[in-house]
């Protein structure tokens, strides 16, 4: 599918976030999202998200992340409302985290950080053929930022963490064929903030509404730590890296405004 390309991230590696910064860039991502300055803007919906759960294709390591590909090619898997114009496609989502669980997410809220983030990755279908052409257009993507915190076991997640170990070295792939991504959405998707950005991995393009969740989610110390047991190298490597911090650093907010759809 559109999304399954392989994007070359085989140069990415925990060190990659500092001098990739794109030259000239003024929307670039991750923020720290501060509170107290962000706007409230009355005329922002509540999200609407239609997933369908058999649109699910697989579930691979792409050295940089692991990440659940969705089939794109019509529009059975949306993401409307909220901040956005049109109809986006849901194409993947994947994750970010730390080695520990002190940090991990890409952003923050008033400096808080949490142990990791769920982004849930849709391109505008309603505009563009491909995700490919979405990618490069300033209204062409719109990603949903969910944290998540340490806590109770999540019944949803685990269903992905019990094939991560079929997945544990980069470029292996399993297939995957049901998985509902609504349900790692939190009970209240009304109120998040949003604002302009960039993707925060290759090819950080400024093509990203984002969608940052007020409300984060839960899932246990065991959970997280299956995700820790991912490798950013390939098999055949002898030097073998665990999949840890793979988050980049936070970028300049080059006087944007961050809106909150709640007051
Ligand atoms: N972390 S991120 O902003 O979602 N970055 C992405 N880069 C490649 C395509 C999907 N997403
Ligand atoms: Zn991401």
């Amino acid at each position: 599918t559109a999304c399954s390309s392989k994007y070359v991230l085989s140069q990415m590696h925990p060190m990659w976030q500092g001098p990739l910064a794109v030259p000239g860039g003024d929307r670039q991502s991750p923020i720290d999202i501060v509170v107290r300055k962000s706007i409230f803007d009355s005329k922002l919906k509540p999200l609407v998200t239609k997933y369908d759960p058999h649109t699910c294709q697989q579930i691979w390591n792409n050295g940089y992340s692991f990440l659940v590909e969705y089939d794109d090619t019509t529009d059975k898997s949306t993401l409307q409302g909220g901040p956005l114009e049109d109809k986006f496609r849901l194409c993947q989502f994947h994750f970010h985290w730390g080695e520990t669980n002190a940090w991990g997410s890409e952003h923050t809220v008033d400096k808080k950080l949490f142990p990791a983030e769920l982004h849930l990755v849709h391109w505008n279908s309603d505009k563009y053929s491909l995700f490919e052409e979405a990618v490069m257009e300033d209204n062409g993507l719109a990603v949903i930022g969910v944290f998540l915190k340490v806590g109770k076991r999540h019944e949803g997640l685990q269903k992905l963490v019990d094939a991560l170990p079929a997945i544990r070295h980069k470029d292996s792939v399993v297939e995957f064929n049901r998985f509902d991504p609504g349900c790692l959405l939190p009970t209240n998707t009304d109120d998040y903030w949003t604002y302009h950005g960039s993707l925060t991995t290759p090819p950080l393009t400024e093509s990203v509404t984002w969608i940052i969740m007020k409300q984060h989610i839960e899932v246990s110390h065991d959970q997280l730590a299956v995700f820790r047991s991912l490798l950013f190298t390939s098999a055949e490597e002898d030097m073998q890296k665990s999949m840890v911090n793979n988050f980049r650093v936070q970028q300049p907010l080059r006087g944007r405004a961050v809106r909150s759809s709640f007051s």
